[in-house]
């Protein structure tokens, strides 16, 4: 077959979209974490990293929700020969046939002949990281095993070939194994993208790291250079179970710092802060869906909006975080290439801020704030709807079972150590059994 091949000049476009990483610096927190000692589970996955930096085989990195396979992703690409050119992001998550093609390999205009570029094409010399793999749909799957197995291709609506050259990154918080088990996922494009597979270890098979990860959060976080969490607080994070890892733990500090005006905080604080996640009713779960999403940065967005919201080019001011390395590699001078995320835009972080009361008065206060009915109920209503814990009355739960809620949980913190969850909460044995019967 006859390839006509094709040079694209992609300067002109680059520099209209995006602008430049900032430089890393040597005292960049994540750079740090890495240099320090840390859990041999993080310790052997940075190894592994750093290794698989080296080579230029396709990467796939497995791993729960929130392990950091992003963060990874980008750091192999900081650290890489490639890094003079692009890292090119795309989400898979929701994404529909017709829009991966289109921005995978970007599109002719039939009208004026305008070329508008796609990933391949934006990612030349540089990195393309395809965002949670195992959810491309069948055909997606088929256009990019075509285009791994070709290294070639034709944007839409155009007859010319190009060649493509970049480095694959996939990442995956499902088992494609069993996936294609299933005959949910192709065996041949699963062998073409996991030539170099990397787990990401979750947050609790690494404790270890949980102290330095909450100082490395709090130190990017407006004003949270100068907070601290006391020894208490610091045990209740390292014991809790992580079910969204580095997601989870960001979001607990976020909201803290966000929630309590406190300059250490204290454990009962941590743990409002985590019950605060975890909503038990049903109008807490509507608020905290709100609230999260304003709060959470990275693709939550994405899920809601993928369906009507055609692909964007994010700007670098409505970004997630940029890139950061999680090790220095050899080459790291060279950190000046261009980040794209191409998906629709997510809002800005916005973090709420109450003061700092018990969590059953901030759930109430934040259910005003989104709700906002315009005749409150009375005073005599709400404590009937406390009585009889009555749903209908929309966000005044009941503070009782909230509070009856919110020791149970503690107590399971503390492992069973009542006497332990009572100081951690403030009340006295006695009190806390009470609480507890009630
Ligand atoms: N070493 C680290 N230090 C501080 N924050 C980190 C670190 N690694 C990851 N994070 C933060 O944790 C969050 C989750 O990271 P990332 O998005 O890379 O994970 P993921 O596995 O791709 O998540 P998901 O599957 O949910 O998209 C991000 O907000 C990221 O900034």
């Amino acid at each position: 077959m006859w390839l006509r091949l094709k040079f694209v000049n992609t300067d002109k476009n680059i520099n209209s979209r995006v602008s430049r990483m900032p430089p890393l610096t040597s005292d960049h927190p994540v750079l740090a974490l890495a240099k320090r000692p840390t859990s041999a589970a993080f310790h052997g996955f940075v190894r592994r990293l750093h290794m698989a930096s080296q080579t230029d085989d396709p990467i796939l990195l497995a791993g729960e929700v929130g392990t950091g396979k992003r963060q990874s992703a980008t750091t192999v690409h900081n650290v890489s020969g490639r890094s003079a050119h692009n890292f090119v992001q795309i989400d898979c998550l929701g994404i529909k046939e017709s829009k991966f093609e289109l921005e995978m390999l970007g599109s002719l205009n039939p009208h004026n002949h305008q070329l508008r570029q796609g990933a391949v094409s934006l990612a030349e010399g540089g990195t393309l990281y395809l965002h949670e793999v195992g959810e491309l749909p069948s055909t997606s799957q088929t256009l990019l095993l075509r285009l791994l197995e070709s290294d070639t291709y034709s944007p839409v609506n155009s007859s010319d070939t190009y060649n493509s050259d970049f480095r694959l990154i996939t990442s995956s918080s499902q088992d494609l194994m069993a996936m294609v088990e299933h005959g949910k996922f192709r065996n041949d494009l699963l062998h073409h993208i996991n030539t170099l597979t990397i787990r990401t270890p979750s947050l609790n098979e690494r404790r270890e790291d949980i102290e330095d990860l909450v100082n490395s959060i709090l130190h990017e976080i407006p004003g949270g250079r100068h907070k601290q969490l006391s020894p208490e607080a610091m045990e209740v994070l390292c014991h809790h179970k992580y079910t969204a890892n580095i997601l989870e733990l960001r979001n607990i500090i976020h909201r803290l710092v966000g929630t309590f005006e406190s300059q250490s905080y204290s454990g009962l604080q941590v743990v409002q802060a985590i019950h605060a996640g975890t909503p038990s009713s049903k109008s807490e779960r509507v608020i905290e869906k709100k609230s999260q999403r304003s709060m959470l940065p990275d693709f939550n967005g994405y899920i809601d909006q993928a369906q009507n919201n055609p692909p964007t080019f994010v700007q670098p001011d409505q970004q997630v975080a940029a890139p950061q390395p999680i090790f220095q590699g050899a080459n790291h001078s060279a950190y000046a290439s261009t980040t794209y995320h191409i998906g629709p835009q997510t809002a800005p972080a916005q973090p709420v801020s109450e003061p700092a009361w018990p969590s059953a008065k901030v759930a109430d206060i934040r259910s005003r704030q989104v709700q906002a009915p315009p005749q409150p109920p009375s005073w005599q209503d709400r404590v009937a709807a406390m009585e009889t814990e009555d749903e209908s009355m929309g966000p005044f739960t009941a503070l009782k079972a909230q509070e009856r809620d919110y020791i149970a949980r503690l107590v399971e913190y503390c492992n069973g150590d009542k006497k332990k969850a009572a100081d951690i909460a403030g009340v006295t044995l006695r009190t806390l059994y009470r609480k507890l019967k009630h």
